[in-house]
């Protein structure tokens, strides 16, 4: 059946056919998202959902959808999405990075002249007939100094115009690097500098705990008196009132505000003060941005739904299109070691290690991590999978560690899973062959070489004569069919282990019998997704 996708924002009919082409079907809602009870409604049909920043992908409506897979956020800001909710429940969150910043960067700058030049309010006196001459004196940008918080794509983008407009750029941002800061022609400052050096500054972080309200009365009081100050980032960077008290008593200048702390905004303290200028959210609002994120989120969601490509997600490594074939061997193999780890694992799990051996090791390690930990889990939470799995291990204080080597044995590559609990620590490794197959080749050290069934016995027995018949007799006894069965010892004598392929499981009374065995140190039911 065909993927199904509900674009629940105003999106560029682009979106639409790319679906479309793409074998996925869409339903086109613009205006869904702003009915909270209608999207809850009716989100449970859906795989996909496409949004911009109308639509607040709360828990509640992820708990609404069981089916949902993906969400696409056609542009960059993803804070009306709860992704912790999302993660917990194997749904992939992804955005559009790049697709609108040079518009938004515009957007600023654009906001930094009219700001500097009073042009909205000199348009509207204008055109109301007063030649007002006198009352609009500006400032000159050139040779002004230009602080830009937040030096990502779309600071440095407003930066390097900032450089262009001959203006005097500082930056402040914890991961800008002093050579970046050298490449892109500004000086990198600490935001105290910042904000006591600058005649504009505009914002250019994400809201997080660190930057909401990071200008409010205390930091406006350290500023110049006359700076100008521009937000096209988010609102709640900015203390609404704190930034209208010093328009008022003109230790701020002006200020020109895209974005607000609640919106859709309809009263702020900002509203109708000489030089501020107000945009509703308009930063991204340009055709070919509009464009560039409509067509990119729509071939990212598909490409996911349909061969399981993932691009650009907030909460799952990336997986290109041509890589996902060959991962996806991997993928099960990593699925299938944790997954046997986790069956035979009664205690909790202290740390797991993935040792990628050979092959493997070149390729995405974070997806095939993520796959062994959904693997591991699973014995536990039946809905854990690539997406939940690192989160989840968190939550549980599980220390999950990746080791890459080269080539070590016989195999072209393997992989290895150890965990470590309070009590034992235990190893399983495998590896696919040409056909795709999963095998194990190792467990508890022992080597061995197995395939998968969907229903094996595991058993771990002393190394003396006379196991094997004796479990033998017992499945006689019951009339239970083996259809396949693997040995492997460490030493004469020492420990050996058997798995026994199933047709079907095995009840628990017949488990104790095993167990009842003098030999016999555990025989545990186990059941894989194959
Ligand atoms: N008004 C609009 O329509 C639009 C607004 N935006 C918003 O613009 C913001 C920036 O977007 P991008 O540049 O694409 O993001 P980005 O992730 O490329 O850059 C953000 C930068 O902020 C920095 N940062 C994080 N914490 C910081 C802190 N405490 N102090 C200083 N810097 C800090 C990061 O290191 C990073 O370099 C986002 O909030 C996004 O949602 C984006 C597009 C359109
Ligand atoms: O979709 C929009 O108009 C807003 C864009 C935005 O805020 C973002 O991409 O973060």
């Amino acid at each position: 059946m065909a993927p199904r996708v509900l674009v629940s924002d105003k999106l560029s009919p682009t979106a639409v056919q790319i679906f479309k082409d793409k074998g996925v079907e869409v339903d086109y809602l613009p205006d869904l998202g702003k009915d909270k009870e209608k999207l809850l409604e009716v989100i449970g049909q859906y795989d996909g959902l496409a949004i911009r920043s109308a639509t607040k992908v709360t828990e509640k409506v992820i708990d609404a959808a069981p089916n949902l897979r993906v969400i696409g956020r056609a542009g960059i800001g993803v804070d009306n999405v709860d992704i912790p909710a999302a993660s917990r429940k194997g749904i992939i969150v992804m955005n559009t990075p790049f697709g609108n910043s040079i518009t938004t960067a515009e957007h600023a700058v654009a906001m930094m002249f009219a700001v500097a030049r009073q042009m909205p309010a000199a348009d509207a006196s204008t055109q109301a007939g007063k030649w007002e001459k006198n009352r609009f004196m500006g400032v000159e940008i050139t040779g002004k100094v230009l602080g830009v918080i937040g030096c990502g794509n779309i600071g440095s983008i407003v930066a390097s115009r900032g450089v262009g407009l001959r203006m005097k750029v500082i930056g402040f941002d914890p991961f800008l690097s002093e050579e970046r800061a050298a490449q892109l022609g500004i000086e990198k400052v600490e935001l105290e500098d910042l904000f006591r050096r600058a005649d504009f500054i505009t914002l250019h972080t994400p809201l997080t705990d660190k930057t909401r309200n990071i200008i409010d009365a205390k930091a406006i009081a350290t500023m110049k008196r006359g700076v100008r100050i521009i937000n096209c980032a988010r609102g709640g960077l900015i203390v609404e009132k704190d930034l209208a008290e010093a328009i008022k008593s003109g230790q701020v200048a002006g200020a020109g505000i895209d974005v607000f702390e609640v919106e859709p905004a309809t009263e702020s303290p900002l509203f109708g003060l000489d030089n501020v200028v107000c945009t509703p959210h308009l930063g991204a609002s340009t055709t070919e941005a509009q464009e560039n994120v409509a067509l990119q989120v729509a071939e990212q969601m598909a490409d996911y739904l349909v061969n399981g490509a993932v691009s650009n997600a907030l909460n799952m490594p990336s997986i290109t299109a041509e890589e996902a074939p060959i991962l996806t061997p991997y993928v099960k193999l990593a699925e299938i070691l944790g997954s046997f780890a986790g069956q035979l694992t009664e205690e909790p799990i202290d740390a797991v290690e993935i040792l990628y051996d050979g092959a493997p090791g070149t390729m995405n390690t974070r997806a095939l991590s993520a796959a062994a930990i959904a693997g591991l889990l699973k014995a536990q939470v039946q809905t854990v999978n690539m997406v939940s799995a690192p989160l989840m291990a968190k939550e549980r204080g599980i220390a999950v560690s990746e080791v890459r080597r080269d080539k070590s044995g016989v195999f072209d590559g393997y992989i290895k899973v150890t965990i470590t609990t309070k009590k034992q620590t235990r190893s399983v490794a495998g590896t696919t062959f040409s056909d795709g197959k999963p095998r194990f080749i190792q467990i508890k050290g022992i080597n061995m070489e197995a395939d998968v069934g969907r229903y094996m016995l595991y058993t771990a027995n002393k190394d003396v004569p006379g196991v094997i018949g004796q479990i033998g007799t017992a499945f006689g006894k019951a009339g239970i069919n083996i259809a396949n069965f693997h040995l492997g010892r460490d030493d004469k004598g020492g420990s050996a282990i058997a798995v026994i392929y199933l047709d079907e499981p095995l009840t628990e009374e017949f488990l104790d019998e095993l167990r009842g065995m003098n030999a016999i140190g555990q025989a545990k039911m186990l059941t894989f997704d194959v």
